[in-house]
């Protein structure tokens, strides 16, 4: 079987406060996410957030149900988003071909039946990495480059955060049920994310890292405000927020990384801020 799926259930502050390293990352870390002509997902209890990888090598990968949806097909009760951190690929929407080129986005609605993904070339494969969540309404399937995204320049150089927010899948650039994803590119030379940190209670996240150099690692904080642990993640590993949650990360480098957020309401603006010398 090329799909492979587990269950990660969703947990209280209260629960969290007494993880160790080992159990917190059981709990938030998702790894490995691409596996040669494999499809990995990971369901997680908040907001019923899917994430996933795939890596299309050496044959085409068709996204198939999966037991825990209980759907007559993966797309039946669900939109999709998708993001390429890889080599050239495509991926064909009910016989419809899309050529999606690295950190370009696709976006899937509800309702589509077969969704494909291939890579053009075996040597470089395609690395997509994609967020679903439960959907109630049939959006149109549309390719989003960075010449359609919301993009706004964040931070400064001095307080080593500036970088680039690419809103690719937001709903200032198309319609979705409560599916939101982008992509942030830290400049050279800075290192922190989402600084000063949220929540948002009303969402859940997750953040997928990539473009960590050889040798280097992005040190994610989450945790309640005044009651925050880290993880350490390596290149291509995703972490999930939970709704009470910071979500924020310092590298020992700069980095990438995509964001995908579902849940109460679908604006991007909507962050309770938290005060940089607040945090415990
Ligand atoms: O709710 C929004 C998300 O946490 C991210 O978009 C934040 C982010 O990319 C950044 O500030 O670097
Ligand atoms: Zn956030």
């Amino acid at each position: 079987m090329s799909t492979s799926i587990e269950t990660r259930y969703a947990s209280s502050p209260q629960e969290a406060k007494s993880w160790d390293t080992a159990q917190a990352r059981q709990a938030l870390l998702i790894t490995p996410l691409f596996e040669a002509d494999a499809v990995r997902l990971v369901y997680s209890h908040y907001d019923r957030f899917i994430t996933g990888g795939v890596m299309p090598v050496k044959k085409a990968v068709k996204l198939e149900t999966v037991d825990p949806l209980k759907a007559g097909y993966f797309l039946e009760r669900r939109e999709l988003g998708i993001i390429n951190t890889g080599g050239a690929g495509t991926v064909t929407v009910d016989g419809e071909v899309f050529s999606i080129n690295f950190k370009e986005a696709l976006y899937i609605g509800k309702g589509k039946k077969e969704v494909i993904f291939a890579s053009k070339d075996a040597a470089a494969p395609a690395l997509f990495y994609i967020n679903s969540t439960p959907a109630h309404m049939n959006y149109p399937t549309r390719h989003i480059t960075r010449k359609e995204a919301d993009v706004v320049v964040l931070g400064a150089q001095e307080t080593s955060n500036h970088r680039t927010i690419n809103k690719l899948l937001v709903n200032a650039v198309l319609p979705t049920c409560q599916l939101q994803m982008g992509m942030t590119e830290l400049k050279p030379g800075n290192t922190w994310n989402t600084m000063p940190a949220h929540t948002h209670d009303r969402r859940m996240e997750v953040y997928f890292y990539f473009e960590v150099p050889q040798g280097q690692s992005v040190c994610h904080f989450w945790g309640q405000p005044q009651e925050t642990r880290h993880i350490w993640m390596q290149n291509n590993e995703a972490v999930i927020s939970p709704p009470w949650s910071i979500h924020s990360g310092a590298g020992t480098s700069n980095y990438t990384f995509i964001w995908g957020m579902a849940g109460e309401n679908l604006d991007y603006g909507d962050m309770d801020h938290c005060a940089i010398p607040d945090l415990r």
